[in-house]
């Protein structure tokens, strides 16, 4: 970072203990400038808020600032001092400024990440991002008021018509009436376009920005505690769109359908004097109808709603597990579970349908029933002379708004309500799984770590297993090599990934560089920590793109020099497309060799300081074996500490110290020589080890 803006931001950021996007700095380095105007601009690249510059003093809580000084460049002010110098921080070291005046000072929003804003529940995500845009449903109440106003000028002008022109002859005065309501029907074409353009613009933003949050989110949830149907998940947040439709379509429902009803009926009432009481009663009938039918309903779509998502996962499994399925012939299995799936899906929408179309035929009868009472009864009263024969076809006209488009509408308005609450539970469900930083606890973020790890007392067990990894006390130094092999289910993924941070023992505490890994930020930990999966997935991308996963772009030079080293080069060279290869979803297109080598490229690259490789060459030819150790041999710093799990000697031979694991516990524990021979000899064996026993229910909550 040779810009002094960049320094400061990161300062800035770290202070105020957020964690920035990890491509920032590449963004900001591209603006290629360091002057005063470069924080604008480096704000416009990587897409925040414009800063805000102030004119006068801060006040002590504003502090920390990004300050700019003629000479000295951009760094971060944390307070004034009484003899108007600036208390600075600048490039990590503590300073002080002459001339607070001489400095200018700017505040920026450095956004939290989406996941790391906090929500109980999901409606309060929708409520939050709605209501930052409250002009917006201003605007479209006040228009939907305006429109149902409209509505009454018409159902006026006709009893004008009527009343007036007609027994009269009154032609001047129907130009006039006719211009008018012309004129409002115009006003009320243009305010719909306005409306429904404006709430498509918004739209947009609430789902950029929910959605961006509760994908965010997920990823977020701790590994350990991961939902086990993922496709089913994954359907569950395609909820989301049709919760946002709905709830604006809700909204503008109560917050202006539904008082208007109420008014038109008033009006009815002046207008028409004791006909109202059709509406009156025919009103009330319907929503009551409606309140019974999103009664009925409520089961059954739950029901609908559940098979669905589970269908969902069933159709991504089977498209995940393509090879599994044709090579074992399970063609024939999924069909039979899909066609169930189906089957209870059928069963649970037939009723809601069923009844859909019940009411939405009660809702068009009473429509019709209470249109003829209304017209009957105005007759009769037209003909007593009460009422006049325009205010009569006046209030047919605003009968007909309360009962067609409003109450027409309830039916679907309500099946769309039932699936939407059921989403919101869903979402719900997720949103209470537990993540692997809780945004409400204040995170350590330490300048180093050194890789030196230390178990006490700790256990894991895997939700709804009884037992699971148990290490009572471990103490891994800087610096150390370490190898650990046992049998197969013996607990060394999971012991390694416990060791990465990526899962929390439910018991006991795990130490890296003696602060508990559950209290270091996520962006600190990652970036001291490689960790490689026995199963390195690739993400749909291109490969340079793969092999960049969350580091800031060191450039093509770095990345071929690294993808030497590992032999992935010759991939690179021999394909058309070199680094830009493309990567299809689900990881597809590389063998497994070349996907653990992209993934060791990416590690030679980011040079983190604890290593840690689940099985790393089980995939390689033995000459690409050779190539890799010995280029992760040349690599290593002394103080960098290696951990690696394998079932091959010669990865053995690499590492001074070697666990030996069997039933979730380290059976022997010692220099590899020692370990070796006692494994050789049958008589020093190490002792069957009884599995460690975790409370089940403490597995499964975690
Ligand atoms: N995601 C998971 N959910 C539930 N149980 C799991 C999960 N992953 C592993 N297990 C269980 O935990 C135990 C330890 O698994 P682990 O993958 O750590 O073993 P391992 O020693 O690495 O085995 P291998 O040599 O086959 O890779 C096994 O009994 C396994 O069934």
């Amino acid at each position: 970072m040779s810009n002094s803006i960049v320094a400061a931001i990161a300062t800035l950021a770290q202070m105020r203990r957020i964690d920035l996007r990890p491509d920032w700095a590449d963004a900001a380095v591209q603006v290629g400038r360091d002057d005063q105007e470069a924080l604008d601009l480096v704000c416009q690249a990587i897409g925040w808020a414009p800063a805000t510059k102030y004119s006068e003093a801060p006040r002590a809580h504003e502090f920390p600032l990004l300050v700019y000084h003629d000479t000295n460049g951009w760094a971060v002010a944390e307070r004034i001092e009484n003899d108007n110098r600036l208390g600075i921080v600048k490039e990590g070291i503590s300073t002080t400024w002459r001339d607070a005046d001489q400095a200018h000072l700017y505040d920026i929003v450095i956004p939290l990440p989406a996941g790391k804003l906090t929500f109980d529940n999901a409606f309060d995500v929708f409520k939050s991002a709605v209501f930052r845009r409250k002009n917006t449903i201003f605007f479209a109440v006040l228009a939907t008021f305006v429109v149902n106003l409209i509505a009454l000028v018409t159902s006026l002008y006709s009893m004008q018509v009527y009343d007036r022109v007609v027994p009269r002859g009154a032609f001047s005065t129907l130009w006039v009436l006719s211009i008018g309501a012309i004129i409002a029907i115009l006003f009320d074409f243009a305010l719909r376009v306005i409306r429904a353009n404006m709430l498509e613009d918004e739209a947009v933003k609430i789902d950029t920005e929910v959605s961006e949050f509760f994908f965010s989110r997920t990823a977020e949830v701790r590994l350990d505690a991961r939902p086990p149907a993922i496709g089913t998940t994954a359907a569950q947040l395609r909820g989301l769109e049709q919760i946002r439709v709905m709830l604006s379509s809700a909204a503008l429902f109560a917050l202006a359908d539904l008082p208007f009803a109420i008014l038109f009926i008033l009006v009815i009432a002046k207008l028409g004097g004791i006909i109202a009481v059709v509406m009156a009663i025919s009103f009330p009938i319907a929503i009551g109808v409606a309140v019974i039918f999103a009664k009925l309903i409520r089961e059954d779509t739950a029901k609908a709603q559940i098979s669905g998502n589970r269908k969902n996962g069933l159709l991504v499994e089977s498209l995940d597990a393509a090879e599994t399925v044709k090579a074992n012939r399970g063609q024939w299995y999924l069909l039979s579970r899909w066609n169930h799936l189906l089957e209870e899906v059928h069963e649970a929408e037939i009723p809601v349908r069923r009844l859909q179309t019940i009411s939405g035929t009660i809702f068009g009868t009473l429509q019709q029933i209470s249109y003829i009472c209304l017209i009957a009864w105005g007759a009769v009263e037209v003909f007593e002379n009460h009422i006049s024969m325009g205010a009569l076809i006046a209030c047919s006209i605003l009968s007909g708004r309360v009962n067609g488009p409003l109450l027409g509408q309830l039916p679907s308005l309500l099946v769309q309500w039932t699936y939407s609450k059921i989403s919101l539970q869903m979402l719900d469900g997720i949103l209470q799984l537990p993540v692997d930083r809780p945004a409400d606890v204040e995170q350590l973020r330490p300048n180093r770590l050194a890789p030196a790890l230390s178990f006490s007392n700790v256990g894991f067990a895997y939700p709804g297993a009884r037992t699971g990894v148990g290490v009572q006390r471990l103490e891994i130094a800087a610096g150390e090599r370490i190898g650990i092999i046992g049998g197969v289910g013996s607990g060394k993924s999971t012991l390694l990934k416990l060791m990465a941070g990526l899962y929390a023992p439910q018991q006991g505490q795990i130490l890296m560089d003696r602060l508990d890994m559950n209290q270091i930020a996520e962006d600190v930990l990652r970036g001291h920590i490689g960790y490689l999966p026995q199963d390195y997935r690739l993400v749909n991308g291109s490969l340079r793109d793969n092999i960049t996963l969350g580091l800031s772009d060191p450039g093509d030079e770095a990345i071929m020099e690294a993808a030497r080293g590992t032999g992935l080069a010759s991939l690179i060279t021999a394909h058309p497309r070199g680094l830009d290869l493309q990567i299809s979803e689900g990881g597809r297109g590389l063998s497994g060799g070349q996907r653990v080598l992209t993934g060791l490229t990416r590690l030679l690259l980011a040079k983190p300081k604890l290593i840690l490789l689940d099985e790393p060459t089980a995939n390689l030819d033995i000459d690409t074996e050779a190539l890799v150790l010995k280029t992760l041999a040349a690599s290593l710093q002394p103080d960098t500490t290696l951990i690696l799990v394998t079932h091959k000697l010669q990865l053995v031979n690499m590492v001074g110290r070697v666990f030996v694991m069997g039933n979730g516990s380290i059976l022997l524990d010692g220099p590899t020589g020692e370990v070796m021979k006692r494994l050789q000899s049958p008589a020093a064996a190490p002792p069957p080890a009884q599995a460690p026993a975790i409370d089940a229910a403490e597995g499964a909550g975690a």
